[in-house]
C-alpha cells in the first residue's frame, strides 16, 4: 500500500485559534494505493469513510481545558476529525518520535506557540522531524519588541525573563545551516523556517 500524506504539528494549542486555521487548510484526503495481484487500486480516502482522515494534526497542549472550550467552533467548522490532541508537556512526545527514525523527516509543517524557554530544546528535535521543505513555524520571535530593546530597557517582568530565550533562539535560527528563514512581522512576529538540508 502506498501512501501520499501530509502531517502537521502544533505545540501550545490553546483555546484552538491557530489550531482552527491550520485544520481548515490542512486537506483530509489523499491517495491511497493498493497493489493486489498485479492490480492497482487507486482510491481516495474520503471513498473509504467521509469522516476518515488521513493527516491528522498532532495537536499539543498541557491544558486540555482550554482545548475543549474552543472544540464547539472547531467541530462546527467541521475538522475536528483532522486533530490528534494529547494533553502534556510536548518535550517527552518529541523525544519519542525523534527515537523512532521512520518519524524523521515525516512532517510538512510545524507550528510553535508554547513555552518560549524550551523553543531553542524544540528546534532540536523538530529539525529532524520536519522534512527537507518542510516548515517550521516560530511564534512570538519580535517578544513585544524587546528582542531590538536596549539591555536596560523598562520592560514588564515576564516579557524581561523570557527576552534572553528568545533571543538565543532567534540568533541560532540566523546561523543554522540546515534552514532557510524570514521573519513574518505580523502580531508578535513570526519566524518562518523551511528545511533546506
Ligand atoms: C499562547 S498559547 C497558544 C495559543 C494558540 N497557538 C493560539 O493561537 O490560539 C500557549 C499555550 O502553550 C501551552 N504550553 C505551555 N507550555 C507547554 C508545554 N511544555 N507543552 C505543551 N504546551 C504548552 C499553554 O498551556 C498555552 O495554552
Amino acid at each position: 500500500m502506498l501512501i501520499n500524506a501530509k502531517n502537521t504539528m502544533e505545540i501550545g494549542v490553546y483555546t484552538g485559534y491557530s489550531l482552527l486555521a491550520t485544520a481548515l487548510v490542512s486537506p483530509d484526503d489523499g491517495n491511497i494505493v493498493f497493489l493486489a495481484n498485479d492490480w492497482i487500486y487507486p482510491l481516495k480516502t474520503r471513498e473509504i469513510s467521509p469522516s476518515f482522515c488521513l493527516f491528522k494534526i498532532l495537536a499539543m497542549d498541557i491544558n486540555r481545558e482550554n482545548y475543549e472550550l474552543g472544540l464547539p467552533v472547531i467541530q462546527k467548522a467541521g475538522v475536528a476529525h483532522k486533530i490528534d490532541f494529547k494533553e502534556g508537556p510536548a518535550m517527552p512526545v518529541l523525544d519519542e518520535l525523534v527515537q523512532d527514525e521512520k518519524n524523521h523527516g515525516s512532517f510538512d509543517f510545524i507550528f510553535v506557540d508554547a513555552d518560549k524557554d524550551n523553543y531553542i530544546n524544540y528546534h532540536k528535535r523538530l529539525i529532524e522531524l520536519v522534512k527537507v521543505g518542510g516548515l517550521i513555524g516560530y511564534d512570538n520571535t519580535l517578544w513585544n519588541g524587546s528582542v531590538v530593546a536596549p539591555p536596560d530597557a523598562p520592560l514588564r517582568k515576564y516579557v524581561r525573563y523570557y527576552r534572553d530565550f528568545v533571543l538565543e533562539l532567534n540568533k541560532a535560527l540566523a546561523v543554522d545551516p540546515r534552514i532557510e528563514i524570514c521573519i513574518i512581522p505580523v502580531g508578535d512576529g513570526i519566524t518562518l523556517c523551511r528545511r533546506i538540508k
